[in-house]
């Protein structure tokens, strides 16, 4: 488990101070994928930096599995920086080694003889699939194939955390995809807990169990992936939530469905987890005499199971559609009558 308490850095300049980290807690779980997110400037690259002391606190205290990392002289700190790993949006790799001389760099830091290294690099390079690319240059690798070696590298010495600074940020669509499922497999297969911190929302929902998110230095929500998703209370969460989601699209088109829909009802049903799955429309067709019609919809997938809304018009006697809603709402798909309709 990793505590985090009142973690604050100040920044002085000439003329004023920058709070980057306010008084921040957190705890995180062992074996879990935590998402901080937040626009520029909101102290995520700071708020990671400050876990592994590259970034020396102003204030308050990191402590990893026991150990008070905050606590810790320089030297100690240089040992326990090995439990630590780290990747970096700019992948951070000695362009004049090669694959496996990068992934070797810090087991030879660490001073483990060479027969056990060269065994070590072997393995790593298997898990993060890049057999047979063992002796290329950096400069002769692709984007997703350099941070794939800076995840090797972050894991030679079996850290106890992953710590990930916008670690897919330069790289494209699909190769993010790839690096976050290698992210999820490591997580699942060494139970190694993973921090990470971006402004995609995309990042949050196909890899993290939970997320905070931050604005101004600090935590200003956190829950796990779905609640926040299904219930974002403070406007800068919508926001990241409409990433995904695509809200403002359908505010708008919300609007047109009142203009074209005078009579029935209008309902917004949220899905959760196992409902996505479950045939309700059909059921609703079947059980009760109403027409639904399908407007909107969207369901997306997170670690935590899928997540989706979907809006639909329901026409019909208004006591059978009452009953309909009644139906509904005994299923735990959440459901949102329109009021104006
Ligand atoms: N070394 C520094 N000296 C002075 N101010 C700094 C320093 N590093 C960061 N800051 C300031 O601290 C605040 C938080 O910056 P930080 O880089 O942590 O945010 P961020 O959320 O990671 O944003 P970005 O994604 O743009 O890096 C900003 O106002 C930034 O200007």
């Amino acid at each position: 488990m990793i505590t985090i308490k009142g973690l604050s850095k100040v920044f002085q300049s000439r003329d004023h101070q920058v709070k980057a980290v306010d008084n921040l807690d957190l705890t995180i779980e062992k074996g879990e994928i935590f998402g901080v997110i937040g626009y520029s400037g909101a102290g995520k690259s700071t708020f990671i930096r400050l876990l592994n002391r590259l970034e020396e606190p102003s204030g308050g205290q990191v402590t990893i599995e026991n150990q008070e990392i905050t606590g810790l002289s320089k030297k100690a700190l240089r040992l326990t920086r090995q439990e630590i790993g780290m990747i970096f949006q700019h992948f951070h790799l000695l362009w004049s080694r090669t694959v496996k001389d990068n992934i070797a760099f810090p087991l030879e830091i660490a001073g483990m003889p060479k027969e056990e290294r060269h065994a070590r690099v072997q393995e790593l390079i298997e898990l993060v699939g890049l057999s047979g690319r063992e002796n290329a240059y950096p400069s002769q690798l692709s984007g997703g194939q350099k941070q794939r070696v800076g995840i090797a590298r972050a894991l030679a010495n079996n850290p106890k955390v992953l710590l990930c600074d916008e670690a897919t940020s330069a790289l494209d669509p699909e190769t993010t995809d790839s690096i976050l499922d290698l992210l999820v497999d490591i997580n699942k297969k060494l139970g190694l807990t993973i921090i990470l911190i971006t402004h995609e929302m995309h990042v949050i929902r196909k890899i993290c169990h939970r997320v905070a998110v931050m604005e101004d230095g600090k935590v200003v929500e956190q829950g796990d992936v779905l609640d926040v998703f299904l219930h974002p209370e403070k406007p800068v969460t919508r926001k990241f939530v409409d990433q995904v989601m695509g809200d403002t699209e359908q505010a708008h088109s919300l609007e047109l469905i009142h203009q074209n829909y005078a009579s029935g009802k209008i309902l917004k049903l949220h899905f959760v987890g196992e409902n996505t799955n479950q045939a309700l429309i059909t059921e609703l067709a079947r059980n009760f005499t109403v027409d639904i019609n399908i407007l909107h919809g969207k369901i997306t997938q997170t670690q935590k199971g899928a997540y989706g809304t979907l809006i639909v018009h329901v026409t019909g006697d208004s006591e059978e559609t009452d009953r309909a809603i009644a139906y509904i709402k005994e299923t735990s798909v959440e459901v949102e009558v329109n009021p104006n309709a």
